[in-house]
């Protein structure tokens, strides 16, 4: 895995999704080799630059013209942007023209998050995988809502990452935000 601080930072981008929350997002995925990935709001890039380790392609997208160049430098850095797409566009436009894809990481959605998941639904190649990352309480309650009334059955997982530091005594933890996991399969 590429630790947080290993990506390029743009202060008008968020940062990275935390190491281990992208650890798990690989895991819970089960992507493979042959799987094409969505990554909506790919921000510093983080999710791509794993994804594109171990997909067939990752196609990234940002309504933000600083997160896709920060993306682009990040995939280059780690050595990974034969097999990645970057599209400069919100997320609904940018679907519009995208077909066959198996898993979609929506990580960035700005409210329009109900109908980003009711075109990747219609979307979706057979036993595809959608992957909802939600830090607002509203965004989860987007999520299920809405999986639920397209006949999937969302799970949900909510992580708190601590982290170990140093102090005069030992080691302190110190808790990172919650951070929802809310995962569907298309079967
Ligand atoms: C928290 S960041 C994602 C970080 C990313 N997962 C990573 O690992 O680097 C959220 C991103 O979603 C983008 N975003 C929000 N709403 C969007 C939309 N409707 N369409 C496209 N991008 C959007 C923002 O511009 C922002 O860069």
């Amino acid at each position: 895995m590429i630790q947080d601080h290993e990506f390029i930072s743009f202060k008008e981008v968020p940062g990275p999704t935390k190491e281990e929350i992208r650890c798990l997002l690989l895991c819970k995925s089960e992507v493979s080799n042959e799987d094409i990935v969505v990554d909506i709001g790919c921000g510093t890039g983080g999710i791509t630059t794993d994804f594109a380790k171990v997909a067939k392609k990752v196609i990234s997208i940002d309504k933000n013209p600083n997160a896709i160049e920060l993306t682009s430098k990040n995939i280059k850095k780690h050595g990974v942007f034969e097999n990645v797409d970057l599209i400069e566009n919100d997320a609904i436009s940018a679907l519009k023209s995208i077909e066959n894809f198996d898993i979609v990481i929506i990580g960035g959605s700005g409210g329009d998050l109900d109908e980003i998941l009711e075109l990747v639904f219609s979307k979706l190649n057979k036993n595809g995988r959608i992957i909802v990352t939600g830090i607002l309480i509203e965004t989860k309650y987007v999520a299920i809502k809405k999986l639920k009334s397209l006949g999937l059955e969302p799970k949900v997982v909510e992580v708190t990452i601590s982290r170990g530091n140093s102090i005069g005594l030992g080691t302190m933890m110190l808790a990172e935000n919650p951070i929802a996991i809310i995962s569907s399969k298309i079967k």
